[in-house]
């Protein structure tokens, strides 16, 4: 599923009316068309569908419908939200053609009561209110329709974006709260971000024939990533191939407070394909560390300070990646071999302090050749960025985006709907995952995850998105099966990657013969 701003929509739209030449009553006809599909499949003949459309373009998707479906022999009230007023010209083209085929049609402004009646008596409302071009609060009648149609709780299908939300941003004023979300050409970004993501209900994509051409040029690559691209791209390992094939690993985590992180960031790298781990740490944790993971092998330091002088030398260890930063804490030591460690000339996963440690030199980050994944919290984004937590959240997105292009870094901006974004800008948003994620450890998990699986794949991208796909769908399962969404653990976690690879894999044997 393809994901759009507002904008790269407006511009697909102009693109697609004066350089292909399909204007906009078209679009509007195959939107309309495209719909009143779907909403056919999903209702009976005895159903009564109130179709509620606005004053825009929205509006004219909604009386579209109204006509293909009363065509079809449904029972059909449509209802226009204004008396009068400036009518977009499409939707007025649509209109007239709908009463050009004899049918009528209700005035919501001074028939409030009738609608309220009609509203008591639907089975299933469809939503045609507002679609991209709300911009800031709801005004005019659209503010009580919106109140009416959710008090009644009646099933409601929304066209393009349940009316209210915002395309691109996730703060909400008032919303139709949705059963499903036709979405047309694709998704927009405020269908992944929060709160406006509950208000979707389910999201089906309508395809409204505009050229992949039109598409690409003004639209930067935004998608959902889901199981099926996970199938596609799980590597597949060489009968020839040997431990040295699988990556050497160096993970630097864990400290006196916080031992446990070395533990489970190790466990998951392992896990997770590397073919030689070696754990940094402290001397004096490694005897709650060791007996967890006999198959590592041990970079071990007195102190920071000791593990800083040896930072400078890692040549002997012909390390491929190097992960840092769970559990490390926060020194001057540590800073420093956060600092050095930009200086190495392999792959590198900062997370948690070590993402605390590196904003003073970002700058660094920039001038490295090699690859940078950063994994932040929200919070730990909104710390890089010096803006609010909620700024972030509200745009995650765009400030993703930014911050990945501007130092060349691929960016995993954790949270519901992780969005993975590559340094040139490219942003593939998970799809698993659930609220049983949300404890501590989780995080930890995932960055060890995403070291061993970057020595895995050719592609970064794909590695990161593999990586956080199952670890949500690993706590997916657990709550669908054993688990329930409170008593989910990290070492859970860790447990259930190698059930999830398993079955990934034969359904891979399956899908594909390999
Ligand atoms: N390629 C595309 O994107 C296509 C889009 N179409 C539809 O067109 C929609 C966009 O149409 P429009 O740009 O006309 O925008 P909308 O239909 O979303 O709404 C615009 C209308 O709402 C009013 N309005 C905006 N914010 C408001 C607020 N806060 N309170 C009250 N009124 C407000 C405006 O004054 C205007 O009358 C899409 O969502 C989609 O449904 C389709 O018709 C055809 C193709
Ligand atoms: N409500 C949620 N739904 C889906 N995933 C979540 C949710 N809450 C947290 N997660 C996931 O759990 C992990 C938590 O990471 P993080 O906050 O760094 O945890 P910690 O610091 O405790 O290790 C991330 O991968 C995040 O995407
Ligand atoms: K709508």
């Amino acid at each position: 599923m393809r994901i759009f701003s507002k904008n790269e929509m407006y511009n697909i739209d102009q693109e697609t009316m004066e350089k292909i030449g399909l204007n906009n009553g078209m679009l509007m006809e195959n939107a309309g068309q495209a719909v009143a599909r779907e909403i056919e499949s999903r209702i009976k003949k005895n159903d009564k569908i109130i179709v509620i459309a606005g004053k825009g373009n929205n509006g004219g998707d909604g009386v579209v419908i109204a006509r293909i479906l009363k065509e079809r022999g449904f029972s059909i009230e449509l209802w226009m939200s204004h008396k009068g007023g400036s009518v977009a010209e499409d939707a007025q083209r649509a209109l007239k053609i709908y009463e050009n085929c004899g049918h009528s049609y209700k005035i919501y402004e001074e028939n409030e009561e009738a609608f309220q009646i009609s509203l008591k008596k639907s089975t299933v409302i469809v939503d045609a209110l507002l679609g991209i071009g709300t911009k800031g609060k709801v005004r005019g009648p659209y503010r009580n329709i919106i109140e009416e149609m959710n008090e009644i709780n009646k099933i409601i299908y929304a066209v393009d974006i349940p009316s209210g939300l915002n395309a691109d941003k996730g703060e909400v004023d008032v919303a139709i709260k949705a059963h499903t979300t036709f979405v047309i050409q694709g998704a927009k970004q405020g269908a992944f971000l929060f709160p406006s993501a509950n208000f979707y209900g389910g999201i089906k994509t309508v395809d409204i024939g505009i050229p992949s051409s039109v598409i690409e040029q003004n639209s930067y690559v935004k998608r959902r990533w889901s199981k099926n691209e996970v199938l596609s791209s799980l590597p597949h390992r060489d009968i020839s191939s040997h431990k040295g094939t699988y990556g050497r690993a160096l993970m630097i985590a864990g400290s006196e407070n916080m031992p446990g992180a070395a533990v489970l960031s190790s466990k998951a790298a392992s896990r997770s394909g590397v073919g030689l781990l070696t754990i940094g740490i402290i001397e004096n944790i490694k005897s709650i560390i060791g007996s967890h993971l006999p198959e590592a092998m041990y970079n071990l330091h007195q102190s920071h300070q000791g593990m800083l002088s040896e930072v400078k030398d890692y040549s002997s260890l012909q390390l491929d990646a190097i992960g840092i930063g769970p559990g490390i804490g926060r020194n001057k030591e540590t800073e420093k071999i956060v600092e050095e460690i930009l200086k190495q000339q392999v792959t590198l996963v900062l997370d948690a302090d070590a993402l605390f440690h590196v904003k003073p030199h970002l700058q660094k980050v920039k001038e490295r050749r090699f690859p940078t994944i950063l994994t932040p919290h929200p919070g730990e984004m909104a710390s890089l960025l010096d803006l609010s937590i909620k700024e972030v959240e509200s745009d995650r997105f765009e400030k993703s985006r930014e911050f990945a292009q501007t130092y060349g870094i691929y960016l995993v901006l954790k949270g519901p709907f992780t969005i993975v974004t590559t340094p040139s800008g490219e942003q593939f948003v998970n799809s698993s995952g659930n609220p049983a994620l949300a404890k501590g450890g989780s995080g930890d998990v995932l960055t060890g995850m995403i070291l061993g699986s970057v020595l895995q794949y050719e592609n970064v991208q794909k590695a990161l998105s593999n990586a956080v796909f199952i670890h949500g769908a690993i706590a997916d399962q657990l709550v669908a099966s054993t688990h329930s969404p409170l008593d989910v653990l990290a070492t859970d976690i860790i447990e259930g990657i190698s059930p999830l690879l398993h079955e990934l894999y034969r359904e891979k044997e399956y899908s594909t013969g390999y």
